[in-house]
């Protein structure tokens, strides 16, 4: 497995060792110890799965008082995957990093939490699955407009397929900063 830096200290892209055969490839997508060792201590306890199809826009989502760490990744197709650094008081506060997802790379993403997260499909559909370090709270949600002039975000030009609630958010800047994580020092769960 490679851990490889990205802008944002704390979010880290990673390489699991993929084994190719005849038969097709096996990568092991989780494990405790090793991750652990490579920096990556949250301890997941829920795991998600989303089907999108092309130029789908899922996000930017987070949640505040219950905040999720993910280990992210594209089973099928690819997509353009987003982490936007929302703790207050964060030296990359604002920041996002940018990185494409998808079963030929068999990348993950590790996004610490306090981040808003969202990602864009870039194939004629992906299959999303990851780990999130806490449980989904419907009520605990929070989010930001993906196209925010504040954050510039620079999405590859597809349609945006997007959900209602999606297309409202507001731009970070509107947010009362009580309503964003705080910033609680580097190693934020990397
Ligand atoms: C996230 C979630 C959703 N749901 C239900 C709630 C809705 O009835 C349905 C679709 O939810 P939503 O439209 O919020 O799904 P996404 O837009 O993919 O949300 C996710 O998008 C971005 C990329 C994220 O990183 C978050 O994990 C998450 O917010 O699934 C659940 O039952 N459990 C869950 O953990």
């Amino acid at each position: 497995m490679k851990i490889l830096s990205t802008s944002i200290e704390d979010v880290k892209i990673v390489e699991p060792k993929r084994f190719g055969d005849q038969r097709g490839y096996f990568f092991e997508s989780w494990h405790r110890a090793k991750y652990k060792e490579a920096g990556i201590t949250s301890s997941f306890v829920q795991d998600n799965c989303s089907m999108s199809r092309y130029g789908t826009i899922r996000g930017l989502h987070f949640q505040l008082v219950h905040p999720q760490a993910k280990l992210v990744q594209v089973l099928k197709g690819s997509v353009y995957d987003v982490a936007v650094d929302i703790r207050v008081g964060s030296p990359t506060f604002g920041q996002w990093v940018g990185v494409e997802l998808s079963e030929e790379n068999g990348r993950q993403l590790y996004i610490p939490e306090g981040f808003a997260h969202g990602f864009c499909v870039a194939s004629e559909e992906a299959v999303f699955s990851y780990k999130c370090s806490d449980y989904y709270m419907p009520e605990d949600e929070g989010g930001i407009l993906w196209s925010d002039p504040g954050i510039g975000i620079e999405w590859p030009n597809v349609e945006s397929v997007l959900s209602d609630k999606d297309q409202v958010y507001p731009c970070l800047a509107d947010i009362e900063p009580s309503r964003l994580p705080k910033y609680s020092g580097s190693g934020g769960g990397a």
